[in-house]
């Protein structure tokens, strides 16, 4: 899913973009970037594979200086997990500029051969960010004149969402000119803007892509970057926004809400923690409707993310919540890891089972959701082995059918356990003695009640509706045969890790 940051202050940044990237670290977890701008108006870089605290150490700390700078977590959708393809990406021309992108572009193939015939730009990646990148600098390039005028840059980007398709959020900095975000015209991937004032009256800002990162380090959440809008901050910290969008609207990832951002994160005005509290209220309600005749003797969460929706289930019903899986706090999210196999050893390195928690009891494990079914069919085997008579298993998300090509890495329909099957053929494959799902309608409403005024969510793991409307079979067939589990196996064993700008080694 990948989180993006971006500060532009009066004071070193390299310590705070190092702070927000470990809060936004559950957004991806393949590779960490900073960059910031040092004093003779150079970029610092440093960027590898790993997770934020493996690679920035104190040699990289110290020779990451200036007062504006970029980070970026990766959680790779497009390309490979090479290390040249950690963000965030340089490009030399018009000044220099450095970007880092969350969300996928749907058409970069088309764009890259576009930047080559036309723009005479070659991509040394295969990397969709490098070409967002690329297409971003061209159009900057049609204005002759330094520095270039805010109205410039929103035209630049402005010109960029009319090419490019799909979901990003992205950061951006341009020499001698300051930093840029600005978000797709759907909104599909989320960002924030926020405002720290110093004790001399001057306000340093922050774009992230998510609240938490803000509140973290004490900046005041101003507002959601609107869809289709760009944020533009000049060194000297003048801000100025635009919309740069034609018709923007506000369609929201709907995933995000069930798993992707910390609970203590606010997108587009709702609240993720008690969205997911009414998840577990919503569900809650339809197995008691639909499940009378069970007899559940305690409600287990799934950790970590499923925890807050079950313990609103168990209100509902009425039935003790209890801890039946300890979470090993060292092993991260299983779902974002890069192939099946490392997934699938992951589950049981992360979740032990309690076994006085099982033993003889009806036990209702309860996930956010269940995507390849890696995680629930080693969970309920677990809790047979814990003792457990019967297992019953509820998803918080509706049954995700389609594959996502907005930078949530389910490529591939066939890889889902949902894809093609009834409820009862899936719960005969995750071997539980009853499942049941979240209604879509209810997921929506669940997270809808903050904030009405999302018309339509960015549902399409769920009902296949892409809302960029420019996806059909035949390119769900090329991604799926471009990154399936596969595909993606091939393609790192030949990894290369030619870096295209001076790296803090
Ligand atoms: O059906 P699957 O393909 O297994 O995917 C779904 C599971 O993956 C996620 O957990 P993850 O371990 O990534 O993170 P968490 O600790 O935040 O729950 C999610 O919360 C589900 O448990
Ligand atoms: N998950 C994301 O946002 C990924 C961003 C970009 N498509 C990449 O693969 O690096
Ligand atoms: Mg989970």
């Amino acid at each position: 899913m990948c989180g993006i940051v971006g500060i532009a202050g009066f004071m070193p940044v390299n310590q705070s973009i190092y702070d927000a990237l470990t809060v936004l670290q559950h957004r991806g977890q393949d590779a960490a970037g900073i960059v910031t701008i040092d004093a003779l108006n150079c970029f610092r870089l440093r960027k590898a594979n790993g997770l934020v605290k493996d690679v920035f150490e104190a040699r990289h700390m110290q020779r990451l200086q200036g007062n504006m700078g970029i980070g970026h977590v990766r959680y790779p959708t497009a390309g490979s997990s090479s290390a040249s393809e950690a963000q965030p990406f340089y490009v030399n021309s018009p000044f220099g500029i450095t970007l880092a992108h969350n969300g996928n572009l749907t058409n970069a193939h088309e764009l890259r051969t576009k930047l080559f015939d036309k723009g005479r730009r070659h991509i040394n990646t295969t990397s969709d960010s490098e070409i967002l990148l690329n297409i971003f600098a061209s159009e900057l390039d049609r204005f002759p004149d330094y520095p270039l005028e805010a109205d410039n840059i929103f035209a630049a980007v402005a010109a960029t969402h009319q090419q490019i398709r799909g979901a990003y959020a992205v950061v951006g900095m341009i020499i001698g000119h300051g930093l840029v975000a600005f978000r797709d015209p759907n909104g599909i991937r989320p960002l924030v803007i926020g405002k720290r004032t110093l004790a001399d009256g001057r306000n340093e800002y922050m774009v992230a892509s998510e609240s938490v990162a803000l509140d973290t380090l004490g900046f005041e959440f101003l507002r959601d970057v609107a869809p289709g809008e760009a944020v533009y901050i000049t060194e000297k910290g003048q801000l100025f926004t635009r919309q740069c969008a034609e018709n923007p609207q506000n369609h929201p990832c709907l995933f995000e809400y069930v798993y992707f951002a910390r609970p203590d994160s606010f997108i587009d005005k709702v609240s993720v923690y008690s969205a997911r509290v009414r998840m577990g209220q919503k569900l809650g309600e339809k197995i008691a409707r639909e499940w009378e005749d069970l007899d559940i003797d305690v409600v287990i969460p799934i950790p970590e993310t499923s925890c807050d929706i079950a313990l609103e289930i168990a209100r509902i019903l009425n039935l003790p919540y209890r801890q039946g899986f300890v979470k090993n706090r060292y092993v991260g999210r299983t779902f974002i890891m890069p192939g099946q196999q490392v997934r699938r050893k992951s589950v049981r390195r992360k979740l032990n089972a309690n076994r006085a928690e099982f033993r003889d009891k009806n036990v209702l494990l309860v996930d956010d959701s269940i995507v390849r079914g890696t995680t629930s069919e080693q969970i309920v085997e677990m809790a047979r082995e814990a003792g457990a008579r019967n297992v019953y298993l509820a998803s918080a998300a509706p049954e995700i059918r389609f594959p996502n090509v907005y930078g949530i890495d389910m490529p591939s329909a066939t890889e889902l356990i949902a894809h093609g099957r009834e409820v009862d053929e899936i719960r005969t494959l995750i071997g539980a003695d009853a499942l049941i799902f979240q209604d879509l309608s209810d997921l929506e409403q669940a997270v809808r009640e903050d904030n009405p005024d999302i018309a339509q969510f960015e549902s399409s793991v769920f009902n296949g509706i892409y809302v960029t409307k420019d996806v059909d079979q035949r390119y769900l067939d090329y991604l799926e045969s471009l990154r399936n589990d596969d595909a993606k196996a091939v393609r790192m064993q030949n990894e290369v890790e030619n870096l295209e700008m001076y790296n803090e080694g």
